[in-house]
């Protein structure tokens, strides 16, 4: 049963994706949002990524079924201290956090009796903020629900069957489990995308206008990434701390090994590594995973 009313706090590119494709997805279902930045309000009214954009975060989760919290993992403490005078008993505290036993722990304490069901839409671009929102971001792209051990099983199914409706494909697992595996399929290639642009711009023999001019194929892909929001970012990795920590050693270590393999002049590790790599790559391809959606991450796509 799909649910009635879904309030959204946090109107930026994922919670704005959200509003705008449960609208399309969900015509029956009502939104409601707030943000904390009044120009995202005012934005997000006129852009309508929710029936009503609310001036305060009481009334914008008032009576909702649904609540989903998109705010940066670092101000998810204070957006749940926002909704919890005002929440119905009822209703499903959700959100879209991109690391998940931090979130999952606070918001079970600081949500005495509610039900709390986190999830991770493993979707999303460069761009940030209430322009960046489009009603086709979860198609046929993953989302991983994290419920705490005691949820109840209905509301975990209800919440999942809300995934789906927004085109999604949903996975359930443990929020440890999920952290380990998103420190090394995205959390690490953020950070090696911010350290290798970084490290381009920094050097002394290479200009940076000539890094910008010749940036072609490999590092323009990286710019991409590296464009993230740094809020967004800084606060993955305040919250997934061990994950990320035990997946970069071992990433180190591998990285030493190539290293080694260059200075030794052992084409033929370089060679079976990279055809490793190449084999992964063309699964993606063949399973529809990679980014064949029209203007995927380009922003244009509004
Ligand atoms: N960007 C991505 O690719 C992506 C993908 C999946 C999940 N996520 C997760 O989704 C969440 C939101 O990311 P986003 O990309 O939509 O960010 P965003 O910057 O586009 O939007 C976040 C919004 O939250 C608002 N906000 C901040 N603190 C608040 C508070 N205390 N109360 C209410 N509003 C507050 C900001 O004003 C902003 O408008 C993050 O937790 C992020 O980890 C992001
Ligand atoms: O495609 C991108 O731009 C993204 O970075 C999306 C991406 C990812 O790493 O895959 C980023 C963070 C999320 O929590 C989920 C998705």
């Amino acid at each position: 049963m799909s649910y009635r009313h879904v309030a959204i706090i946090g109107l930026g590119l994922i919670g704005g994706s959200i509003g705008l494709a449960v609208r399309e997805d969900l015509p029956d279902t009502k939104t409601t949002g707030w943000d904390i930045d009044p120009a995202v309000r005012r934005r997000a009214r006129e852009r309508g990524l929710t029936d009503t954009v609310c001036e305060d975060a009481g009334e914008a989760v008032r009576g909702a079924d649904l609540v989903i919290l998109c705010v940066p993992v670092g101000a998810m403490p204070a957006a749940a201290a926002a909704i919890a005078a005002d929440l119905s008993p009822e209703c499903v505290v959700s959100d879209v956090g991109s690391s998940k036993r931090t979130i999952t722990d606070m918001l079970v304490d600081a949500l005495p009796g509610f039900t709390v069901i986190p999830a991770h839409p493993v979707a999303g671009t460069e761009h940030s903020g209430p322009d960046a929102g489009f009603s086709m971001l979860f198609h046929q792209r993953w989302c991983i629900v994290t419920p705490p051990a005691d949820a109840d099983r209905a509301q975990v199914a209800r919440l999942v069957d809300f995934w789906e409706s927004l085109g999604a494909m949903v996975e359930t697992m443990d929020a440890d489990h999920h952290d380990k595996v998103l420190a090394v399929t995205s959390h690490i290639p953020h950070l090696i995308a911010y350290t290798i642009v970084g490290t381009a711009s920094d050097m002394e023999t290479v200009t940076r206008s000539e890094v910008i001019k010749y940036s072609a194929g490999g590092f323009r892909d990286f710019t991409r990434i590296a464009a993230s929001d740094p809020t967004m970012w800084r606060d993955v990795f305040l919250n997934n701390k061990d994950a990320v920590l035990e997946m970069l050693d071992t990433f180190l270590t591998d990285l030493a090994l190539m290293r080694e393999a260059i200075r030794a002049g052992d084409g033929q590790t370089m060679f079976d590594t990279f055809s490793r790599t190449r084999a992964i790559r063309r699964s993606i391809v063949a399973l529809g995973q990679d980014d064949a959606r029209p203007d995927f991450g380009r922003g244009d796509h509004k």
